[in-house]
């Protein structure tokens, strides 16, 4: 997956000052001033700037520089920054695209070839090409293989003779965890991608087509040395771990994949299935046109435990309400209320409260299986002989993060359907 941007329509494009971006913005700033301490100037990424602004024959930053975080590298105010100012400004002109790729090699490509995998070759043909690469100031700083911990995988296209299998891994990865998607299919934006990301910071990447230009604006107020941090998307931990090897202590976007299956012992299973995929309800079928769950989906952290409130995902107690149905009568029942209503199968509560109850308490116990599950995977990552040091330690509390992370969204979950059954 690539880094998300906004298109801007209008000059005068702000973010809506609503109640979350009041607290994103308190919160933000206090995360950005965490980082103070543990900053450095990198002078050498530094002189990038100056050759970027030199090729591009305008100023891409007056407010900004490079500096060194504990977690990398990252952007961070050099001048006082008030909200509004354009914080950096990266022309169409040097940015790489998919069109960039000599024209002998993008003859050798075939259709099916994607344009990651077209930027990848690109990042590795001008690795190839040294000092000699018009671009070499800008690929000498990307981070090196053992800097990056992406967990994706990829299709090897092996179109470039002396390609390894191992180096355009590398290059995909670096273009999934610093590529924007844009109108020329995928671009490295330098400089922009030095951007450190926040779950809670409001500010992206802006695109204009008019104007031929990638721009940063600033959401908020930042003092000399503080740290820049945009939003790539909105990421839970998987996401970021997969694409930008790196997870948050405390992620706002978390979510768990919830699968849920119907039994094969369940005489009703083929009538239930007929149900839920009438209504609305996709079964899942895997690449062979089999399944091994019919239903998965995403559950989000349950701020408010009250029974009363929004509470868990409207389509996965439709799916318990039906999965737990005990008689044709009962699913004929569910057929002709849904019909009856918007289409939608299982939507209201089940007249009779204990049968409500049991669909809830089944949604229950299945969360409180995997809550098990996530405790048990936590502890054996904190057991004394696991000695691990450096990277794998790092990779450690990445896990952790990411476990943890799921495991409040689950419990939150248990505890909004433990009320929910009481009241
Ligand atoms: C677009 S680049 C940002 C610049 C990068 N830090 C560097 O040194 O070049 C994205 C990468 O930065 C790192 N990164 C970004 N935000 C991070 C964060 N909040 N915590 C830890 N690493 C982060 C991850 O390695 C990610 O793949």
């Amino acid at each position: 997956m690539l880094i998300f941007h906004r298109i801007i329509y209008s000059n005068t494009w702000q973010s809506p000052c609503s109640l979350l971006s009041i607290i994103r913005r308190l919160r933000c700033q206090f995360s950005f001033s965490n980082c103070l301490s543990k900053c450095y100037i990198d002078e050498e990424c530094n002189d990038f700037l100056l050759w970027l602004e030199h090729k591009a024959g305008v100023e891409i930053s007056s407010l900004l520089s490079i500096g060194k975080f504990a977690n990398g590298r990252s952007l961070v105010a050099r001048h006082p920054i008030k909200p509004g100012d354009c914080l950096l400004r990266v022309p169409y002109n040097v940015q790489l695209a998919p069109d960039n790729l000599p024209r002998g090699i993008n003859a050798l490509l075939g259709d099916n070839v994607g344009n990651v995998a077209k930027v990848a070759l690109l990042i590795l043909y001008e690795q190839k090409l040294g000092k000699k690469s018009e671009w070499d100031p800008y690929i000498s700083r990307l981070p090196r293989p053992e800097d990056m911990h992406n967990t994706a995988s990829f299709q090897f296209s092996g179109i470039i003779q002396d390609v390894t299998l191992e180096n355009f891994k590398y290059a995909c990865a670096l273009v999934t965890s610093r590529a924007w998607e844009s109108s020329r299919g995928v671009s490295m934006i330098p400089f922009a991608d030095f951007a450190n990301h926040s779950d809670l910071s409001d500010t992206t990447v802006l695109c204009s087509e008019k104007k031929q230009l990638s721009e940063v604006i600033a959401d908020y107020s930042y003092a000399p040395g503080d740290q820049v941090l945009i939003r790539y998307g909105n990421f839970s931990n998987a996401r970021l771990l997969l694409d930008f090897g790196f997870t948050l202590p405390c992620n706002m976007y978390d979510q768990v994949e919830v699968e849920l299956t119907i039994p094969h012992e369940d005489k009703l299973r083929q009538l239930k299935l007929k149900l839920l995929s009438k209504h609305q309800i996709p079964i899942l079928k895997d690449v062979n046109g089999f399944s091994s769950s019919e239903y998965s989906s995403a559950l989000k952290e349950v701020r408010f435990a009250d029974a009363q409130g929004r509470g868990i995902p409207q389509s996965i107690r439709a799916f318990a309400r039906v999965l737990c149905s005990n008689s044709p009568q009962e699913i004929n029942y569910l057929a002709m209320e849904a019909a009856e209503n918007d289409g939608r199968v299982a939507r209201r509560p089940l007249k009779d409260k204990s049968r409500e109850i049991q669909a809830h308490q089944f949604l229950l116990s299945k969360i409180t299986g995997l809550i098990d599950e996530y405790n048990a995977s936590i502890k054996s990552l904190e057991l004394p002989t696991l000695c691990l040091v450096g990277k794998l330690d790092m990779r450690r509390q990445m896990a952790q993060y990411l476990l943890t992370g799921e495991l409040r969204v689950l419990k939150s979950a248990a505890l909004w359907l433990e009320n929910y059954c009481k009241t």
